[in-house]
């Protein structure tokens, strides 16, 4: 049956086309000077946005016809491409559309991001979690901690989903007298989304910890920070209401801040569980990114010291995955895990030294720089930039406030801030032809590739030449009029579709949620960054197909082993300035894993003997 209605936002939190008023509704309650109107068919609907799109960035903002030899395309022109294109439903982001073109070499577009199937291993946390169960799994960088989560994120929601099924069942079955006056209760297990820091937080749909819980920056005693979550009744009910909470990047949370969020858990909720009988699940690499201490380095205190640590995951609660899916060699394999503990052999260090040499790539794309400290980042794009003989495009965020966990409505100021801390997408963008890049979105390509720019066009050009959008969308109704980078990408291995050699990177939106999973601010920009540099910090969680690293300035423990464990291969990983005296592990997290990695190792051999014992003999 053909759908009733959809639903165009005009002026609103996220402007576009959606197939349910309940998206739609998202986007324009609350939203002060919202236009919204419902259409019979969805082609109506974005003609009526195109018509009269407002509330975006200010033309003089974005670069408008800068190539003259461009002129002729008109308004028209792009009418007749969109009208030649069918409009498409996205099968994962509910609120795109894509344009697919009726050429025969085309790029289909493709879902936002397609996770590989589990591991027997990740299979069995995930089976265990989904029981209630507190729980911690860690393992080293690449062992899909991160696909892990986002499978059990799915199975939560799918889970939220079916109560609300059951839930109508109940009451329609009630109300027509089908159960002789009963009504069975339905478990509720709604799941709080958090990690200790908001980039982490956007990367898994959530939250930080500390909005969530509403304590500020935590500092507080415990019995203040609860008193005053009672005066914020929305922050209190959350506390209340949640089923299991999730804490990713667990290792930057220190023992003091643990202590505080299980004391609270035990007030608010009125019990003497551990949280308060809240599910915990935790994840993260204590041997990665380690809390930022407050005065001395010394003084680090990680989560697993806190004195409440053992009775919220019990021993046999924790659990490393040990399969390293992003490097594929072995010897590569074995020296990540020497450099993890931070127990590297000669053999090591004169392989790693050898790797201070220039890679020459096919295409000429340059890897990925990565280095410890913003400043030196800051000044190589710059400098790369200016080299580059090129007129320069501009592009200027368009940043929509929200409302915060607590309930409050942003200024605009501050939703520029939440955006500039919480994501990585920037609020100026400056490009060139030429200018090396990495995508900060999941689409066609995943997060983390990198590319150059090889032109700029409008829509309209760029699907005439064939060359579509990076997402396989146009989300975020980027203006027409608009020249939008047109970028060649490293062909990856990680890639979820068949992807085209140039693509097309207009205006996408990225959301910081607040713990109701509704937007405290979304930007409109293009989901690019400049990629001759990096900070290594922002580089945690990718995977990066090509990377040159500078180890000079390198501070913090865990900060060599996350940098090098982010290259696929040995052939595409450039070092300089590597030594090893380098490759720190914090000596507290050495002594906390050693027995618990030494029992696992002794399970799993366990198991392989017991898997290939012949017990016929
Ligand atoms: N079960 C699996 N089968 C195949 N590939 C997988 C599987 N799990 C994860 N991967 C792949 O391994 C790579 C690393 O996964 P992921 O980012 O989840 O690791 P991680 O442990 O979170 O790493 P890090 O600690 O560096 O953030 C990704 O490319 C992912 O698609």
């Amino acid at each position: 049956m053909p759908k009733a209605k959809w639903y165009a936002v005009r002026v609103g939190r996220r402007p576009g086309v959606y197939a349910t008023w309940g998206e739609a509704a998202r986007q324009v309650n609350g939203f002060p000077g919202a236009v919204h109107k419902s259409f019979p068919h969805p082609q109506a609907a974005e003609g009526w946005l195109r018509s009269g799109l407002r509330h975006r960035p200010e033309s003089s903002d974005l670069p408008v016809r800068s190539n003259p030899s461009k002129q002729s395309v008109k308004e028209e022109d792009l009418d007749q491409d969109v009208s030649a294109s069918r409009l498409q439903r996205h099968a994962h982001d509910s609120t795109a559309y894509a344009y697919e073109s009726p050429l025969e070499d085309t790029v289909k577009p493709k879902a936002a991001l397609v996770d590989p199937t589990l591991s027997s291993q990740q299979e069995e946390i995930l089976t265990r979690i989904l029981k209630g169960e507190n729980y911690f799994f860690t393992g080293s960088a690449g062992t899909g901690k991160s696909v892990l989560l986002r499978a059990i994120i799915r199975a939560f929601k799918q889970r939220e989903e079916d109560e609300k099924v059951l839930e109508e069942d109940n009451w329609r079955r009630y109300l027509s007298g089908e159960t002789n006056g009963e009504r069975s209760e339905v478990p509720r297990w709604k799941l709080g989304v958090t990690a200790s820091t908001g980039m982490a937080g956007v990367n898994i749909g959530g939250t930080t910890v500390h909005s969530w819980a509403g304590i500020g920056l935590g500092d507080a005693p415990a019995e203040k920070l609860y008193q005053n979550i009672l005066r914020n009744k929305m922050t209190a009910k959350r506390w209340k209401t949640t089923g299991a909470l999730i804490i990713d990047e667990i290792s930057m949370i220190d023992a003091k801040l643990f202590d505080k969020l299980e004391y609270i858990g035990r007030k608010i909720r009125k019990s003497t569980a551990p949280f308060g009988g809240l599910q915990i699940i935790l994840t993260g690499d204590f041997y990665q990114l380690p809390p930022v201490a407050k005065g001395s380095a010394s003084n680090t205190s990680f989560a697993f010291e806190a004195e409440s640590w053992n009775r919220v995951i019990p021993k046999e609660n924790m659990s490393a995955l040990t399969r390293v899916f992003r490097q594929k060699d072995d010897g590569f394999v074995k020296i990540l895990e020497n450099m993890r503990r931070g127990a590297i052999s000669q053999q090591d260090v004169d392989t790693l030294r050898g790797l201070d040499r220039t890679v020459r790539y096919p295409e000429g794309i340059e890897p990925v720089g990565l280095y410890p400290q913003k400043a030196e980042v800051a000044a190589i794009n710059d400098k790369r930039l200016e080299a580059l003989d090129s007129p320069s495009q501009e592009y200027v965020a368009y940043d929509v406030p929200g409302i915060t966990s607590q309930g409050y409505a942003l200024d605009s100021i501050r939703a520029t801030d939440s955006l500039n801390r919480n994501t990585i997408w920037p609020q100026k963008l400056a490009l060139k032809v030429g200018a090396l890049v990495m995508l900060v979105t999941d689409g066609v390509l995943v997060n983390g590739s990198t590319g150059v720019v090889v032109d700029f066009m409008t829509i309209s050009e760029a699907l005439s030449a064939n060359i579509h959008p990076v997402s396989g969308s146009f989300g975020s109704s980027p203006d027409p009029k608009v020249f939008w980078p047109v970028v060649e990408f490293v062909p990856s291995r990680f890639a979820t579709g068949r992807v085209a050699k140039r693509v097309l990177v207009p205006q996408m939106a990225v959301d910081v949620l607040n713990a109701s999973g509704r937007p405290e601010a979304t930007r409109h920009q293009i989901p690019l960054i400049l990629a001759w540099a990096l900070t290594i910090h922002k580089s945690q969680g990718q995977t990066l197909e090509r990377v040159k690293i500078d180890l000079n300035n390198i501070f913090v423990e865990g900060q060599t082993y996350v940098a090098i464990s982010r290259a696929v291969s040995l052939d595409t990983l450039q070092i300089m300035n590597f030594s090893a005296h380098k490759v720190m592990a914090h000596r507290k997290v050495i002594e906390w894993a050693r027995p618990f990695e030494e029992e696992q190792k002794q399970e799993e051999e366990w198991d392989d003997l017991m898997a290939n014992a012949d017990f016929n003999v």
